[in-house]
């Protein structure tokens, strides 16, 4: 039977000597879809990934990607995922093109490079040695070395890490591009904007576990309060104002004339709000409405501490 899921991993244990990288992760990426794999520096998503595409033995645990066992099945997985690793994996001396026109002769069906090289445009260094590339040059052609096979599947380790604006939006692009053409993609990110941009779905990661898992919307929304701040005459009587709104609110002068609501900020409650405001002759010379973003998530659920 075919599996629904792309990537399933349960209960992995990854250990490097005495030191626990994985520690009893599970994981579903559902195919087609975008997924973004979160988490504080050591974390363990590197090793989770590198397990997945069969770089790595589980010490314990049961990987499964697109139905097969990475290890005893790799043969058969690797031409259909594409891989871009972290770093390294390429010849300092290779040429660009000759390194992706290589790796094209190792699939059936490759896309056709020259026009990959344009989309990720490196048009202009085709025949530049891999060494002499910049940083995010040597980024985008580990993008297109993941790409020229047409995988179904792709594992994406910090593709936009150290590119400039122009290059980050052309590879999301290229991202939603694979998702429309029905590619699973799995990515790590330190970018929250990024995830949030291309994700259907998010797995935090922390301690070599997903402590939560959902899409962007959810994530942020998850028992959250949002805020509603606006800015008035000072002193105003918030005993009267939280009399007028739902039991749960909260309301605070965070500084004389600048206040901060915080409950479940719908668009009834900011109508009750302004019409309040009215009622007391108030005019808010600033009023604002702020939802959680995945930032704001992420360091709730894994802190604020630098990891080692
Ligand atoms: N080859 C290795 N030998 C020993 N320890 C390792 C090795 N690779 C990773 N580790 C350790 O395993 C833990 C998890 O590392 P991993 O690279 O999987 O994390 P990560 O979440 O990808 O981190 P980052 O966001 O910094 O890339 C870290 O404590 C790291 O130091």
């Amino acid at each position: 039977m075919r599996s629904s899921a792309a990537v399933e991993v349960a209960g992995l244990v990854k250990r490097y000597g005495s030191r626990t990288a994985v520690d009893g992760l599970d994981l579903t990426v559902a195919r087609g879809t975008v997924t973004a794999f979160l988490g504080p520096n050591g974390a363990g998503k590197t090793t989770t990934i590198e397990t997945c595409e069969g770089y790595r033995r589980p010490d314990s645990g049961t990987v499964r990607v697109l139905g097969l066992d990475p290890v005893t099945q790799g043969a058969e997985l690797r031409p259909r995922i594409g891989v871009m690793l972290q770093s390294g994996g390429i010849y300092p001396t290779a040429r660009v093109e000759e390194t992706l026109r290589h790796m094209a002769t190792l699939h059936a069906h490759p896309l056709d490079v020259t026009a990959l090289i344009d989309r990720l445009g490196l048009g202009g260094c085709g025949r530049t040695p891999y060494r002499r590339l910049s940083g995010g040059q040597q980024q985008r052609l580990a993008l297109a070395l993941a790409l020229v096979g047409r995988p179904e599947l792709v594992f994406l380790d910090e593709p936009t890490a150290g590119l400039d604006p122009q290059a980050r939006h052309a590879t999301w692009e290229l991202v939603r591009d694979l998702r429309a053409d029905g590619v699973t993609v799995l990515l790590t990110t330190h970018y929250m904007d990024e995830a949030e941009e291309l994700s259907d779905d998010v797995a935090i990661v922390d301690g070599g576990k997903v402590i939560a898992q959902g899409t962007p919307e959810v994530l942020c929304k998850g028992g959250a309060e949002n805020t509603l701040r606006f800015s008035g005459r000072p002193g105003l009587d918030l005993t009267s104002l939280l009399k007028a709104l739902p039991a749960e609110t909260a309301a605070v002068e965070l500084s004389p004339g600048s206040y901060r609501l915080t409950g479940t900020v719908d668009p009834q409650l900011l109508a009750t709000v302004t019409s309040w405001c009215a009622q007391n002759g108030v005019l808010p010379d600033r009023i604002s409405v702020e939802r959680r973003t995945l930032e704001d998530v992420f360091l709730e659920l894994t802190g604020r501490g630098l990891r080692a």
